[in-house]
């Protein structure tokens, strides 16, 4: 389990995250949404340590992670795995080195065994005959997979994916969802994704959270936050604009003019 305890969290005078909660269970997919800048991707890096909360805070199984030591910390990460938006991979590596990378870090297995995990994992994601190939051979979508598939080579419990459909087109996005949906039934794995798109939050997600000026918002199933009452969670997964400083509503008023 993992759990954002009011987490506040900010850089200089800019107050990012104000007192954010959330508890995502094993075994689920909880999708973060909420405006650009809001804190989304600030939240997801306290769970492996890579910021530390002002104030407030985060647990994974049981673990609060910035009273962690240098050594315990590199396990926990070692269990969770971090799908970036940019799917880093490195230009100069080929996509089996990439994928192998994480693996060889870690020390722990031998080289048939590293083969065989990486050409599992490539299977995994539809791309078994890309081991030799460099990254700029690679459209975007499969370079996402391979980033994706470099994740689940370590065999994490845990996956965040930052972002992993933005700037694909709609049928990669939904190869991607497919993908994300298959991590959760077939391994297990639990997860949390950010994104912006709401077809893909409503396919993918067990549950969706909204994070709203560094808070939660509102969290539920699909279901809930597709029937939410609340104002600001409808603008939100209507897509529907306003202008700063005025309300939700005149939001409504502007969309039925
Ligand atoms: N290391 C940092 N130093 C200073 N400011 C930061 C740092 N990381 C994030 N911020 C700021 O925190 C705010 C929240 O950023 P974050 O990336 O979490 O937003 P987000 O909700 O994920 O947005 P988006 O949907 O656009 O990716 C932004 O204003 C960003 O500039």
């Amino acid at each position: 389990m993992i759990e954002f305890k009011n987490v506040h969290k900010a850089f200089g005078p800019k107050q990012v995250l104000r007192g954010f909660s959330l508890q995502v269970n094993e075994g689920e997919t909880m999708v973060i949404i909420g405006y650009s800048g809001t804190g989304k991707s600030v939240a997801i890096k306290h769970i492996v340590g890579l910021l530390e909360p002002d104030e407030g805070e985060v647990w994974v199984d049981g673990l609060r992670v910035d009273q962690l030591s240098r050594k315990d910390l590199y396990a926990l990460r070692g269990r969770i795995g971090y799908v970036f938006q940019f799917a880093a991979l490195f230009d100069s590596m080929t996509i089996g080195e990439n994928v192998a990378m994480g693996l060889r870090k870690q020390g722990e297995l031998s080289e048939s065994e590293i083969t065989a995990r990486v050409d599992e994992a490539l299977s995994l994601v539809d791309l078994p005959d890309v081991k030799s190939r460099m990254p700029a051979e690679l459209s975007g979508g499969m370079r996402k997979r391979v980033g994706i598939a470099r994740a689940i080579a370590l065999r994490p419990k845990y996956i965040l994916y930052d972002e992993p459909t933005t700037g694909l087109d709609p049928v990669t996005s939904a190869t991607i969802d497919a993908l994300m949906v298959r991590m959760r039934e077939q391994l297990g794995v639990t997860g949390i994704v950010i994104t912006h798109d709401m077809r893909s939050a409503y396919t993918v997600g067990t549950r969706i959270a909204m994070l709203y000026e560094g808070q939660l918002r509102a969290v539920g199933t699909v279901d809930e936050i597709q029937h939410s009452t609340d104002p600001l969670v409808r603008q939100f997964i209507e897509g529907r604009a306003t202008l700063e400083g005025t309300s939700a509503l005149i939001g409504v008023a502007a969309t039925a003019s």
